[in-house]
């Protein structure tokens, strides 16, 4: 088969099963929530969730969220500081040069100045006593014991003053910031050693399948698992902490490990991949109706992935469990790709207490073809103008999105060339890589 061919077959997979109305609902004739609406539901799963903290060490504290405000520990700069190298002048010039060396960054208090005197004087140094103005070493000269100003001098020029930025108790970040590297400058700058934050929430993720291997090369209708390694790194940059990857069968011992997972994990989200379609040995609907799970999502209008669910595990009261949720990415992996951008992405940010990611478009440079009910999420490379529309964006394909910046939201029936469309950017190709 051609290229071509092959990538328009991909194309009849992704808008497989069109006959089907809308009200009809998704995978084995459930109600499928819209995109945008499921979307919605998930961050507000995450929203309802009692919020934990932690003290940490500012390196930890990397890519979680403030949970207390950011406030000065003191003023700062702490001290007046010289913003240049120089000389430090007290009143008008010329001045007679103080001997015996330089006021340097981090020496001991400098004595004061006398009116006339001036003294060589380094950036970040402390600032005598009774300095009117720093003058920058380029700007004056030294004759004998004699310094002369070569411009005139402007009371307090090249002087930071003590509490120019910020004076002790000031508000620097409000909660709900997140902890970026600048903001580790910042904290540290301020005297942090630790951070109040909220915790990254914690992921396991469990893997169905038979016919998954691990290692070599695909055989006897036998495939490698390309969901391992994948999601524990993807869902690592989405925020998460990944606390567990496990491989479960299709058979009765796997459904059982399944339940007891979705009974007993100490995650705060597991995530299955498989299984989610309405197979004779599809179980995570039979588990999560066996331990009386409630299903917020529950198929969704969207292509590739519309078997994927969202499920809420034990309840806050009154018996006090945490809270929990599971995502049900479909097994096909660019379905599960979109299952984590649908579902996981904004159920994670919601219980990390991030903001959701600035929504924005990009004008798609063809026409892409869409599906009658259905959004669809498709691979695509960003450029200075245009999202420009990716092959091998089939179900089961990651050709396609393995090359791509995001995946561009197409409206049910399509898009024209030119048309502005949503954009969603992969997590490591716009920001939020450090997280
Ligand atoms: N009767 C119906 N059949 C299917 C429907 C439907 O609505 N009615 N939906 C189709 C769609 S769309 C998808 S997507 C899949 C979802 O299936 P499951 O979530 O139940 O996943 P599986 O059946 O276990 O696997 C599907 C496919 O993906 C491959 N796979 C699974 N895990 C992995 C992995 N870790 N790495 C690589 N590939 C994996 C698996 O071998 C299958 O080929 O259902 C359709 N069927
Ligand atoms: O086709 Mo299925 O939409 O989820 O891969």
């Amino acid at each position: 088969m051609t290229p071509t061919n092959s990538a328009e077959q991909a194309l009849d997979e992704a808008l497989a099963l069109v006959s089907r109305a809308p009200e009809s609902g998704g995978a084995g004739g459930r109600r499928a929530a819209s995109w945008s609406r499921a979307r919605d539901t998930a961050v507000r799963a995450g929203q309802g969730v009692r919020p934990r903290t932690h003290r940490v060490p500012l390196a930890d504290a990397l890519g979680e969220v403030l949970a207390a405000p950011l406030d000065a520990l003191s003023d700062l700069p702490s001290f007046d500081t010289s913003a240049m190298d120089g000389w430090a002048v007290a009143g008008p010039g010329p001045w007679s040069v103080r001997t015996g060396g330089s006021v340097l960054a981090g020496s001991e208090r400098p004595d004061p100045l006398t009116d006339g005197e001036a003294v060589r004087i380094a950036t970040g140094a402390r600032i005598p006593a009774d300095t009117t103005a720093v003058i920058r070493t380029e700007h004056c000269r030294e004759a004998g014991s004699q310094l002369f100003a070569d411009r005139p001098v402007l009371t307090g020029q090249d002087i930071r003053p003590r509490g120019q930025e910020c004076r002790s108790g000031d508000l620097l970040l409000p909660t709900g910031s997140l902890v970026t590297p600048a903001v580790l400058g910042l904290a540290a700058a301020a005297g942090y050693d630790e951070l109040t934050t909220r915790p990254r929430p914690l992921v396991e993720i469990l893997v169905l399948g038979d016919e998954l291997l691990t290692e070599g090369l695909p055989h006897e209708g036998l495939v490698r698992d390309a969901l391992s390694p994948m999601l524990g790194p993807w869902i690592d940059r989405l925020g998460a902490e990944v606390i567990g990857t496990r491989r479960l069968g299709d058979d009765p011992e796997g459904a059982a490990a399944l339940l007891e997972a979705v009974t007993t994990s100490t995650a705060d989200v597991l995530v299955t991949t498989g299984g989610t379609a309405s197979g004779p040995v599809d179980h995570v609907h039979p588990v999560l109706r066996k331990a009386g799970a409630e299903l917020l999502v529950d198929g969704v209008a969207v292509r590739p992935g519309h078997p994927m669910l969202l499920a809420r595990l034990g309840s806050a009261t009154p018996d006090g469990n945490p809270v929990r949720h599971l995502v049900g990415l479909p097994g096909n992996p660019l379905a599960a790709v979109s299952g984590l951008l649908t579902l996981a992405d904004p159920l994670l940010r919601a219980l990390a207490g991030r903001r959701g990611r600035p929504r924005y478009t990009a004008p798609v440079q063809a026409d892409v073809p869409g599906h009658p009910y259905d959004t669809r999420l498709v691979p695509v490379q960003l450029s200075d103008e245009h999202a420009v529309p990716l092959r091998y964006h089939g179900p089961a394909m990651l050709r396609g999105v393995a090359a791509a910046d995001a995946l561009a939201v197409v409206p049910p029936k399509g898009a024209r060339s030119g048309q502005e469309l949503e954009i969603l950017d992969l997590p490591w190709a716009a920001g939020g890589c450090f997280t």
